[in-house]
C-alpha cells in the first residue's frame, strides 16, 4: 500500500497550477450519457475518481478517448448496458450521478446503492423521491436501485435538504423530460452551475442554476459539445492553507478566486495577506504563525465542508483556541484522532471540535480515512517536526492530482513510497 513520507518545517514558496474540479468533472462526464454525439471535456484532472468514472461509462458501452493530457472525449452513442455495478460504485459514491442521465435517455437504469462512507451515512433518498416525482418507477432490491420510466414528466420538486449530487441528478433527468421541472431548495454550489452551463451548451433549457430554485424545460434531444471544466476550489483552498500553515508565500494559478469567498475570508482572519488576480491568488504569511479561526460548515456560499479538515489542521498549530462545527456530515471528524497522534490538542463533542493551537507538532505515523481527512494529515505533516508517514493514501489520489509533485515544487520535503 502506498504511503507519503513528509519531513516538516519548510515554508512553502512558489507557484502551483490548480487542476479542473473533481466535483464538476464527474457530473459533466455522466451528462455525456445524455446525447448521441460525442462530447469533449477539457481541463480534466488526472484523478482516481476520473478513472473510475471512465471505467463506469466504458463498462456501459460508451467510447472514451483521451485526446491529450487533459481532455477526454465521450461518445455515448454506443452505450448498451444500463448498469452501474457494485464494484465501481463502492469505490466512488459519485457513480450515483449516472442514474439521472441513463433514465432520461434510455428510460431505464440500474445503479448499485452507494453505501455509507467514512464521513457519514449519505443516503440518496432525495435523488430517488425526485425521480419518482418525475414519474419514474423506482425500486431498491438486492443492493441495486432500479429506475424505469416510459417517459419522464416535469414536476415541482421541493428537496427536503439541499443536496449537490441530488440536484445534479434531477437536473440531468429533467433536461429530457416532457414539460417544466422546478427544483426548489436546490444546491447552489459552483459545480452545479458548471454542470448547468455544460447542459445549456448541449441545448438544454435551464434557468436559475446558482440560486435555490432551478427551472428546467425539457427538450427533445441534446447535442455533443466541447466544454472546459471549472478549476477546483477545494484543491485551491488546500494549497492556500498549506502555505498559511507553513508561514509561506505562494501563488495558486489557473483558479477562480470568486469561488472561494468564505475560505478566503477565513484565511484573512488567520492573518494571511491575500492578493487576487483574475485567475490567481497570492497568499503571503510573512513567516508568521496563523491565528486560530472558528469554522462552521454550511452549504454554498457558506464555508465548505470539504475544507473543514484542512482548517482544523491549521488550527492545531495556530495561535489561540478555535471551534470547528461540522453541520453537513454526521461523522466528518475522522482526522481528529489521527491529528492527535502528532500531538494536536483537540476535544470533540457532538458536531463540534475545540482545537487549542500549539506552537509545534511532532511527526508520527498516521492513517488516512477519507479524502479531505488525508489532505489535513498531509498539511499537518508539512509543519510537524521530524518525519510523518501517512498510510492508506489511496483516498488522496481520488481528489488531488499529483499532490506530492505539486508540494515538492513548492519546496516541501515529501515523497511517495510505493510498496
Ligand atoms: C461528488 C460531489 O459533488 N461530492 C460533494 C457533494 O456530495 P453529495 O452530493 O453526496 O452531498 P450532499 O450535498 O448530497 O449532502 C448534503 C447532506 O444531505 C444529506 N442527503 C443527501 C442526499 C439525500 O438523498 N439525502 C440526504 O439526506 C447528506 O447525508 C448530507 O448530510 O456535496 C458535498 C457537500 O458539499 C461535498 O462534501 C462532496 O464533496
Ligand atoms: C466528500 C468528497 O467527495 P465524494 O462526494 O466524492 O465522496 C470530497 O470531495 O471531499
Amino acid at each position: 500500500m502506498n504511503k507519503l513520507m513528509i519531513r516538516g518545517g519548510k515554508p512553502l514558496t512558489g507557484d502551483v497550477r490548480i487542476s479542473g474540479a473533481k466535483n464538476a468533472v464527474l457530473p459533466i462526464m455522466a451528462a455525456g450519457l445524455l446525447c448521441e454525439t460525442p462530447c469533449v471535456i477539457e481541463n480534466v484532472p488526472h484523478l482516481q475518481d476520473v478513472t473510475t468514472m471512465m471505467e463506469l461509462l466504458g463498462g456501459m458501452g460508451a467510447t472514451l478517448t483521451i485526446s491529450d493530457k487533459m481532455s477526454v472525449e465521450i461518445d455515448a452513442s454506443t452505450v448498451n448496458k444500463l448498469i452501474a455495478p457494485y464494484d465501481l460504485v463502492c469505490t466512488m459514491r459519485a457513480s450515483i450521478l449516472v442514474l439521472g442521465p441513463m433514465l432520461a435517455r434510455f428510460g431505464r437504469a440500474q445503479v448499485s446503492l452507494p453505501g455509507g462512507c467514512a464521513i457519514g451515512s449519505r443516503p440518496v433518498d432525495i435523488h430517488l423521491h425526485g425521480l419518482m416525482s418525475l414519474g419514474a418507477d423506482v425500486k431498491v432490491e438486492n443492493g441495486y436501485i432500479t429506475a424505469e420510466a416510459k417517459e419522464l414528466v416535469g414536476a415541482r420538486i421541493v428537496m427536503e435538504q439541499a443536496t449537490v449530487t441530488g440536484t445534479e441528478n434531477l437536473m440531468m433527468a429533467a433536461v429530457l423530460a416532457r414539460g417544466e421541472t422546478v427544483l426548489e431548495n436546490a444546491a447552489r454550489e459552483p459545480e452545479v452551475v458548471d454542470l448547468a452551463q455544460f447542459l445549456i451548451q448541449m441545448g438544454a433549457d435551464i434557468r436559475g442554476a446558482g440560486t435555490d430554485v432551478i427551472t428546467i424545460r425539457g427538450v427533445k434531444s441534446l447535442r455533443g459539445v466541447q466544454y472546459r471544466v471549472l478549476p477546483d476550489r477545494i484543491e485551491t483552498g488546500t494549497y492556500l492553507v498549506a502555505a498559511a500553515m507553513t508561514g509561506g508565500k505562494i501563488r495558486v494559478r489557473d483558479t477562480n478566486p470568486r469561488l472561494l469567498d468564505a475560505v478566503l475570508a477565513k484565511l484573512r482572519e488567520a492573518g494571511a495577506s491575500l492578493t487576487l488576480g483574475e485567475d490567481w491568488i497570492e497568499l503571503d504569511m510573512t513567516g508568521r504563525r496563523p491565528l486560530a479561526v472558528n469554522i462552521r460548515t454550511a452549504p454554498h456560499p457558506g464555508f465548505p465542508t470539504d475544507m473543514q479538515a484542512q482548517f482544523l489542521a491549521m488550527n492545531c498549530i495556530a495561535e489561540g483556541t478555535a471551534t470547528v462545527v461540522e453541520t453537513i456530515f454526521e461523522n466528518r471528524f475522522m482526522h481528529v484522532h489521527e491529528l492527535m497522534r502528532i500531538g494536536a490538542d483537540i476535544h470533540v463533542e457532538g458536531n463540534t471540535a475545540v482545537v487549542r493551537g500549539l506552537p509545534e507538532l511532532k511527526g508520527a505515523q498516521m492513517m488516512a480515512t477519507d479524502l479531505r481527512a488525508s489532505a489535513s494529515l498531509v498539511l499537518a505533516g508539512l509543519v510537524a517536526d521530524g518525519e510523518t508517514v501517512i498510510n492508506r493514501i489511496y483516498h488522496i489520489d481520488r481528489g488531488y492530482e499529483s499532490i506530492e509533485e505539486k508540494l515538492s515544487k513548492l519546496g516541501a520535503n515529501i515523497q511517495r513510497i510505493t510498496q
